[in-house]
């Protein structure tokens, strides 16, 4: 396995600050009154597509102009502020590169953009805080998907911003490029910088960064330590749709259970809601046994990521 160099800690550290911020196309509300304060380490954008994460990194990274209230950093609005750009990188989901550049030259390329005195050191350097030296003469359509990311990576990297902005940085990865990148990732905020990336995956956010924040819907759901949010989320009421051979007789003698906090009995079974998951799905087959009912059928019914993001915005 690879291991990252430590990249060179920033003079000083940055604090992000959103404030009320909200921003509609025309009717749709994409981000809907966020605050937030992002300060060195990493932090985990989590929440299902279409949540807004890529609006509010658009309008971190002062791409996009919030509709209402403001993004700062160190006090400074980042929207149309080019002093702001200088410490700030973004790596977004979308954006193309070309692929019959060197990842050197398209480094070079950003490092010239920003005007930097000494564009080969800078991207040289960009280039070995991502491990791409061996690689960095051949052409970027060679590359593989985790390779291509870590170039872009490199070039939000080059003019060696605070801040750096990664949406969904995961994505399409293998095992190994991903455990690569969440290692660079973990330096760059072990080194002070202000790291946020975002992803819809929980698993994704748990390995990379304790401290997290959900939005559901435009909103912001949650906000702090990810196993604090973890429990929130797996100790809700969970429902289930039972089906059995005498739905009546199950409903009765689940009601006496003290892991069911409710029985509901329709037309085409049961719906039951249970407070601890792995309890009820323990008890029901025996309860089921002793009255001689077989069960036909249990389904979760809102094991959707949708759904636990959801419990978490009404509770
Ligand atoms: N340029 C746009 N014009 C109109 N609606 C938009 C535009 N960009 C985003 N939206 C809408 O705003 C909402 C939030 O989108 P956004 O891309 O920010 O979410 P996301 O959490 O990044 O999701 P994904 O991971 O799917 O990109 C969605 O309903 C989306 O359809």
């Amino acid at each position: 396995m690879t291991t990252t160099s430590n990249p060179a800690p920033p003079t000083t550290t940055s604090t992000l600050t959103l404030t009320g911020v909200s921003r509609w196309y025309g009717n749709v509300v994409a981000v809907n009154d966020v605050s937030m304060s992002l300060g060195p380490g990493v932090t985990g954008l989590l929440g299902p597509n279409g949540a807004g994460k890529t609006t509010l990194l658009h309008m971190m990274a002062g791409f996009l102009a919030p509709s209402r209230g403001q993004v700062t950093l160190d006090g400074r609005p980042t929207w149309r502020n080019p002093a702001v750009y200088r410490q700030l990188g973004l790596v977004s989901e979308r954006e193309a590169v070309h692929s019959f550049l060197t990842a050197y030259e398209y480094v070079l390329a950003t490092a010239k953009l920003h005007k930097l005195p000494d564009p080969q050191a800078a991207a040289r350097r960009a280039i070995a805080m991502v491990e791409m030296e061996s690689a960095q003469d051949r052409r970027i359509g060679t590359y593989s998907k985790g390779m291509r990311q870590r170039a872009r990576v490199a070039a939000a990297l080059v003019h060696e911003p605070q801040v750096l902005l990664l949406d969904e940085p995961f994505n399409g990865m293998d095992p190994r490029q991903r455990l690569h990148m969440m290692e660079l990732l973990h330096s760059l905020g072990d080194a002070g910088r202000t790291i946020l990336f975002s992803s819809h995956i929980l698993e994704e956010v748990e390995q990379v960064s304790g401290t997290v924040q959900v939005m559901v819907a435009g909103r912001l759901a949650a906000s702090g330590d990810f196993r604090t949010i973890r429990r929130l989320m797996t100790n809700r009421p969970h429902v289930f749709a039972v089906r059995s051979t005498d739905d009546r007789a199950l409903a009765v003698a689940l009601m006496a259970e003290p892991s069911v906090s409710g029985v509901e009995l329709g037309r085409d079974g049961l719906t039951v809601r249970a407070g601890d998951y792995g309890a009820f799905t323990r008890v029901l087959p025996k309860v089921a046994l002793a009255r001689g009912i077989r069960v036909r059928q249990l389904l979760p019914e809102d094991e959707s990521l949708e759904s636990v993001f959801s419990y978490l915005v009404e509770a």
